[in-house]
């Protein structure tokens, strides 16, 4: 049986993890942070720790980006992606007006993941523009603390499973900016995941350049560029170690042993460039899971 550390029970993470891995058998371990879910697999205690790394509206999470590359060296063994559908949730008789409905303006404090807040900032600033925003380290953290300060005023921002859960209500459905937003998970661990195949593969790597000379960059794309090799993202993050010295973080839709691939690697490290493969692994759309 596989063990897979994750962020807390009623968590997106928990709800993309039972969604990727529906029909096996998993021991799952729980996390309030994000550190500890990495750390689990790192001390061998789970076989994979799930993070979530890139969501449609707010892009990169930037925290578990920084973990997976400063922090650790846990190969990426596979990514999927699964819709984020956050609510506005609480006891809602805290929150009634004299004609029996909610009331946003008697709630004082919204409470949430900032990956998940800055998902539905529409819907505050709409509905809640004067109460106080504060972030917990998960969703599923944010609609427990609620429990533990009844009467206070507090609403979170969370997953139905989290509400229900926990006995409280859902007084807003669906509230993020727009519905077409999914979040996308790496499943990393030093086994390879083969319970379910794919034939889309996707290589990630972090490219550092040298030094800052005119046209580093233009010549890293330019080893794929010719060898007609699609990239699917790219981004620049800070190396930590001096003030405006970037890594790059490049996404390649092909396997790190398809014929091309290995040469424009060899191209980018001969220009005196560092390369670090982060992984190489399937990858599966929300409908491939589905079915
Ligand atoms: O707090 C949760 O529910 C999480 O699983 C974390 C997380 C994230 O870090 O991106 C995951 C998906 C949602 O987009 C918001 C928050």
């Amino acid at each position: 049986m596989k063990s897979v550390a994750l962020l807390p029970a009623g968590s997106v993470s928990d709800e993309a993890a039972r969604h990727f891995f529906h029909g096996e058998t998993v021991a799952w371990k729980y996390h309030r942070l994000i550190s500890d879910v990495f750390l689990s697999t790192v001390n061998n205690i789970s076989d994979y720790s799930i993070i979530p790394i890139e969501n449609t509206i707010e892009g990169s999470v930037s925290l578990h980006m920084d973990w997976l590359v400063h922090e650790v060296d846990l190969p990426i063994q596979a990514e999927w992606v699964y819709p984020s559908i956050q609510n506005l949730i609480g006891n809602q008789a805290e929150f009634l007006n004299e004609a029996g409905q909610v009331d946003f303006s008697k709630i004082k404090k919204v409470i949430s993941h900032p990956v998940a807040m800055a998902q539905c900032l529409q819907f505050l600033n709409e509905h809640l523009p004067q109460t106080e925003r504060e972030h917990t380290s998960s969703t599923a953290e944010a609609v427990k603390m609620v429990t533990k300060q009844p009467g206070q005023g507090i609403a979170a921002i969370g997953t139905l499973i989290a509400a229900s859960n926990n006995g409280l209500d859902v007084m807003a459905r669906s509230i993020t900016d727009h519905n077409n937003n999914f979040t996308r998970f790496f499943l990393v661990g030093s086994k390879p995941y083969e319970a379910k195949q794919s034939d889309r593969v996707k290589t990630s790597i972090l490219v550092t350049l040298p030094e800052d000379y005119p046209g580093a960059l233009h010549q890293v794309l330019s080893a794929f560029a010719w060898r007609r090799i699609n990239l699917s993202r790219i981004e620049s993050r800070p190396t930590k170690k001096k003030l405006g010295n970037y890594y790059f973080y490049i996404e390649i839709e092909m396997a790190l042993d398809t014929v091309l691939l290995p040469s424009a690697l060899q191209e980018i490290e001969a220009i005196g460039c560092q390369v670090r493969i982060l992984g190489s692994y399937p990858r599966f759309t929300y409908e491939q899971l589905c079915n």
